[in-house]
């Protein structure tokens, strides 16, 4: 839309209707920010558990994380989310029900960020380029939208000097320049720990224990090898952890072979298909031939679960947890 002429047409109609405002016109036209929007807690949780398959912890983490964060009108820092778990499990996908449910137009949004390190910052020797061209990016995409969303795939191929270009934007300080931070949202994604967590599962599965009896202290020493003591983290180098920087770590598990079908059904009903059970078989024969891990109801091989590159002398902090902090 041709700004002066949305302007014109809303001035003309809030003069016509008396009713409503002319933030609530022009934001009919035009994309608005509405920092101080309350977060439907209901339609996330709905989303979450309607769509996010095989995922409890994640499912009622980020629920807690998101409704804390938004019912505090003055939050202390942004809020720092770090999903950790194989490739496949749902981490890009939460990410983008959060962004819709923050920002209606999801990934769409002007507010709303994805950055992929392979993609956006493929070179090392460009670092100190990479590391300006985002912090301006921040700044002003946070001068625009407080409430802006900050999303980076692939975390652990993140060069940790990028890493260090963000930190200040996570700190607790009131304003950096003139700017406040305290209300945007950063998501980091990767794979790290995903080996660690899913031989958890299979630990659990092979005790003929339930899934869903998996808790948050089960993986907390599992995310700490995993996360805090691997050097190919993204994390290790970069202080995020030892400053306290990152409000909640959240495992994705390895899916099953009945989550996997569910993930079939429901993109066949995306596409607007009717969902025959043949079809979903199919798909999943051509998913084991393609060399996905999904055998029988076990999600993993066990030969594909490495150890842990971890550092026996770097001691685990003591500090962390899972869920680190309540707003
Ligand atoms: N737990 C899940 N529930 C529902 N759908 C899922 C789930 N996991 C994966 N999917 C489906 O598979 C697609 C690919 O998953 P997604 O990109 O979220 O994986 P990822 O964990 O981000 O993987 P990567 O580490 O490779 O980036 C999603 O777009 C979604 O359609």
């Amino acid at each position: 839309f041709e700004p002066v002429s949305v302007g014109i047409a809303i001035g003309a109609v809030s003069a016509l209707t008396g009713y409503l405002s002319y933030s609530d016109l022009y934001c009919r036209f035009a994309e608005c920010c509405r920092e101080e929007r309350p977060l439907n807690a209901s339609a996330l949780k709905l989303d979450l558990e309607e769509k996010l398959f095989g995922q409890h912890l994640a499912t009622e983490v980020i629920l807690k994380a998101l409704t804390g964060f938004r019912n505090n009108k003055n939050p202390k820092k942004p809020l720092t989310l770090s999903l950790h778990g194989w490739a496949g499990t749902g981490k890009n996908f939460v990410s983008q029900i959060v962004a819709e449910n923050l920002h209606p137009k999801g990934l769409k949004s002007n507010f709303v960020h994805l950055f992929v390190s392979t993609l956006h910052f493929p070179h090392e020797q460009k670092t100190k380029l990479y590391q300006d061209q985002l912090q301006k990016w921040i700044r002003g995409n946070v001068s625009a939208c407080g409430s802006s969303v900050f999303i980076f795939d692939e975390m652990d191929k993140l060069h940790p000097g990028i890493i260090d270009a963000i930190k200040p934007f996570l700190d607790y300080y009131e304003q950096v320049d003139g700017i406040s931070y305290r209300k945007a949202i950063f998501i980091f994604l990767s794979n790290a720990g995903g080996d660690l967590i899913t031989k958890t599962t299979l630990d659990f599965w092979r005790a003929g224990r339930k899934r869903e009896e998996i808790q948050l202290k089960d993986l907390e020493p599992v995310l700490s090898v995993g996360v805090f003591n691997n050097k190919h983290s993204g994390l290790w180098h970069s202080g995020l952890i030892d400053r306290n920087l990152i409000d909640y770590f959240i495992p994705f598990l390895p899916l099953e072979y009945r989550h996997v079908k569910m993930c079939v059904r429901a993109e066949m009903r995306a596409r607007g298909a009717a969902v025959d059970e043949d079809t979903v078989t199919k798909v999943l024969v051509l998913q084991g031939q393609e060399g996905n891990k999904v055998i029988n109801e076990v999600p993993v091989n066990e030969a594909a679960v490495p150890e842990a590159t971890w550092e026996k002398d770097k001691k685990v902090p003591l500090n962390i947890h899972l869920s680190i902090k309540y707003y």
